[in-house]
């Protein structure tokens, strides 16, 4: 359940959404998504989202479910380019346009070794990858990820945050839900921390993340560093209750 939250994305931010397990993250990126029912509005570049059909909400949002699952057993190239389903119309082969679209998101999620293999059988960290470069073909302005870089390996979660820093620098929206407080510090333009439903703190990292919120919000003491590239959020122990 979610109380009260109010925040916007604007282009080129990207905006890490933190908080502990339950906080209301993923319900947050849903109810945008008209996923779950929100008493309040949703609006994108000014227009009401409730007043969009699907197809018009999937053109100005890409979203990346919590859930790493691929049902069927179809090619990886198949899966990413199913992300291009929304810009066209039914039963409409892909063009030229759609397909260099489809090679840069399985360039960027480094798949072309994949392309040809089910998706089904891939690890869990190579399926993520799958699922991120469909969002990426979808080619939206504003980019929904819910743990993006759980299940990748520490390089692969760099290449992601990079991207996403990429992403929105071409001027994207960009939010991610994430556990990892070091890749959120380092990554993001603006961290928004809920706990229990409601919205804590929303501003730049290094004014969101203090000892005494890790304490009183996490239940973790917490050391936090400078390091080259940015802030380090190291949890050490169980905060004393
Ligand atoms: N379909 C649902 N029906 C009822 N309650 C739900 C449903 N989905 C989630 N909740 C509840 O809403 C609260 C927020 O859940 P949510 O999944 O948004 O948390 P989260 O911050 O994404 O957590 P996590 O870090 O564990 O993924 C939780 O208390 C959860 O039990």
């Amino acid at each position: 359940m979610l109380n009260g939250v109010s925040f916007s994305v604007g282009e080129g931010e990207f905006v890490g959404l933190i908080g502990p397990n339950g906080a209301g993250k993923s319900t947050l990126l849903r109810a945008a998504l008209g996923l779950v029912e929100a008493r309040g509005e949703v609006a994108i570049a000014g227009q009401n989202a409730a007043a969009m059909t699907a197809r018009e909400r999937a053109r100005r949002i890409a979203y990346l479910p919590q859930e790493r699952e691929i049902g069927w057993p179809v090619s990886v190239e198949m899966v990413v380019s199913l992300g291009r389903a929304p810009h066209r119309p039914a039963f409409a082969g892909l063009d030229g346009a759609d397909r260099a679209r489809i090679e840069n998101a399985m360039g960027r999620m480094e798949l072309e070794e994949f392309r040809r293999r089910p998706a089904t059988e891939l690890s869990g960290g190579e399926k993520a990858r799958v699922l991120i470069a469909r969002a990426l073909a979808q080619d939206a302005p504003l980019l929904l990820a819910d743990e993006p870089t759980a299940g990748l390996d520490p390089s692969h979660q760099i290449a992601l945050m990079r991207l996403f820093a990429e992403l929105a620098g071409e001027g994207r929206g960009v939010v991610a839900s994430l556990h990892d407080l070091s890749l959120a510090a380092r990554w993001c333009t603006r961290l928004v921390l809920l706990d229990r439903g409601s919205i804590i703190a929303d501003g730049p990292p290094r004014e969101v993340l203090t000892r005494e919120r890790l304490r009183s919000v996490y239940g973790v003491e917490a050391h936090l560093a400078e390091a080259e590239g940015g802030m380090l959020v190291v949890p050490l122990d169980m905060a004393a209750r």
